[in-house]
């Protein structure tokens, strides 16, 4: 036994880059004592010896850290997501009591925390799945939080969670958002929203250094400008740092050294594949996660380097008023990306029946997270004006900026494209938008495509009624049960 029995009223498992700076953030904190575990001591003994200022009290068994815990204890969990985080609370689960409560502060798939809440529930102890993103520094200094779980277990986790969350114009950056998996679903749009913000932001450098020939560091210097406007975000500074690093080894800049493949842990497919089954069209975020999976295919992209490009040089004449425009095309880009990104929350809401506060949900990210960006405050604005608005970009806010852009938007992705130059994200944002402005789209022709070749039914625009021409007999037209 560590001789520390029920002195700590949090525990944290899992001591990695997230855990040991989560443990250190919840130490700093007034009247909190803070039991640590880790599966392998060494990482345990490292974060003792490391910070003794933080006072741990360390276990070195799943038996020793309950032990270490005051009831009802609480324990957030910060391991590696899938099989870890199973691995981890089927042990918990042996240790504690009903009463107590587990977090999941891992980047867990939202529905294997509504497997797990409704497992753990049943031995009495409460589950929380909660969504924490801000990386190393958000986890030490404030991350925004995401937790779902039951309201009970919001009356015991909520000061806590409040006490280490970024704070925001005055306001912890926590909410409770829903049950079950609502924590982990917020998160996973997030991190979706994340994915589309960095590859916007990667296009539009790409396009100012391969049109204007600007090297990275005078790049970089555009980017802190664009920070001090309507594009201010964490993102956009933390771009300019990277751009204006130059690697020790070779005095070129750092982004000419690192290879362009993208990784990726999953979230980003997650966000997609979740809004595929949603039937939301969250087509930035898809052209995100696809940019990343073809930039690490390199034989593929090797037999492909002598296929033709564009045959004409690529000029453009006034560099200022070609960045101007890729500044508008990123903003509208990025409204485009968190409209999609709320549709899915509104439709991930209806199926799983959680009442999520959009309003509330972008107000904590406004701090602590990767996302956390100026625009975030127009988004809230924008559902408390109208809280049944049915997409983002039709607020007046929204609207207003996106007229003010889209002529710019569009100069850029016909300059990308005729310079062959690839902007996944610009071009398909700017289709949505043309898409869901239209008056009337070529699906009409699908649907007639579709009652061809499987009598699939469509609806007509004059009359009420499912109708099937019988294309294979004399094609007349029948009224027929729809197929969908
Ligand atoms: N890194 C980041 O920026 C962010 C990470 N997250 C999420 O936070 C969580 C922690 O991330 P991070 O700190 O990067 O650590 P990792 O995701 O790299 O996970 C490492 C930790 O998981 C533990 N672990 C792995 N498998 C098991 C197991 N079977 N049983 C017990 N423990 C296990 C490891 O223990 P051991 O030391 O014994 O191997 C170690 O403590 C993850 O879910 C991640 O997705 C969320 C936001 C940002
Ligand atoms: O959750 C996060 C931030 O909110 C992590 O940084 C995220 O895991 C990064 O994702 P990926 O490795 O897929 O780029």
């Amino acid at each position: 036994m560590s001789g520390n029995e029920a002195q700590a009223n949090i525990g944290v498992v899992g001591l990695a880059v997230m855990g040991s700076n989560l443990a250190r953030n919840l130490a700093s904190r007034d009247g909190n004592t803070v039991a640590i575990f880790n599966r392998s001591y060494e990482k345990t003994r490292g974060v003792l010896d490391a910070h003794p200022e933080a006072g741990f009290l360390p276990a070195e068994t799943y038996r020793e850290f309950a032990d270490t815990l005051a009831k009802p204890r609480t324990a957030i969990i910060m391991v590696k997501a899938g099989a870890g985080t199973d691995a981890v609370i089927d042990e918990l689960v042996k240790v504690f009591e009903p009463g107590d409560i587990i977090v999941d502060g891992g980047n867990a798939l939202f529905t294997d925390t509504i497997r797990r809440e409704k497992a753990v529930r049943e031995t009495g102890i409460n589950f929380v799945g909660a969504g924490i993103s801000g990386g190393e520094e958000g986890a030490l200094n404030g991350p925004s939080i995401m937790p779902g779980g039951s309201d009970e277990s919001w009356v015991t986790l909520g000061p806590i969670l409040k006490s280490i969350a970024a704070v925001a114009e005055g306001e912890p950056c926590v909410t409770h958002v829903g049950h079950d998996g609502a924590g982990h679903f917020v998160k996973m749009i997030h991190n979706g929203i994340e994915y589309a913000d960095m590859q916007l932001i990667a296009e539009a450098y790409d396009l100012i250094r391969r049109g204007t020939g600007k090297s990275p560091a005078e790049i970089a210097d555009i980017f802190a400008e664009w920070n001090r406007g309507e594009l201010e975000s964490y993102l956009i500074e933390i771009t300019a740092e990277v751009l204006r690093q130059v690697d020790a080894a070779t005095g070129e800049p750092l982004v000419d050294v690192i290879l362009d493949q993208a990784g990726a842990k999953g979230t980003g497919a997650w966000t997609v594949q979740t809004a595929l089954d949603l039937g939301i069209p969250v087509s930035g975020i898809a052209e995100a996660v696809f940019a990343r999976s073809l930039s690490s295919k390199p034989a593929q992209r090797a037999a492909a380097a002598t296929l033709p490009g564009p045959s004409a040089a690529w000029t453009v004449d006034d560099p200022d008023a070609f960045v101007e425009d890729v500044r508008r095309a990123l903003y509208a880009s990025k409204i485009v990306a968190y409209s999609q990104g709320f549709d899915e929350i509104v439709a991930g809401a209806a199926e799983y029946g959680w009442s999520i506060q959009k309003g509330e949900i972008a107000k904590i990210w406004r701090g602590g997270c990767i996302i956390r960006a100026q625009f975030l405050n127009r988004i809230t604005e924008a559902y408390a004006d109208d809280p049944s608005l049915v997409a983002l970009l039709t607020a007046p806010y929204f609207r207003d900026a996106l007229a003010a852009s889209q002529e710019s938007w569009r100069r850029v992705v016909v300059a990308a494209a005729q310079a062959g130059i690839p902007s996944p994200a610009f071009s398909s944002s700017l289709a949505y938008y043309d898409g869901l402005r239209a008056d009337r789209l070529p699906a009409a022709l699908v649907q007639g495509q579709r009652d061809f070749f499987g009598a699939h039914t469509y609806k007509r625009v004059d009359r009420d009624g499912t109708f099937h021409t019988q294309w294979s007999g004399d094609r007349t037209e029948i009224e027929a049960q729809d197929t969908h």
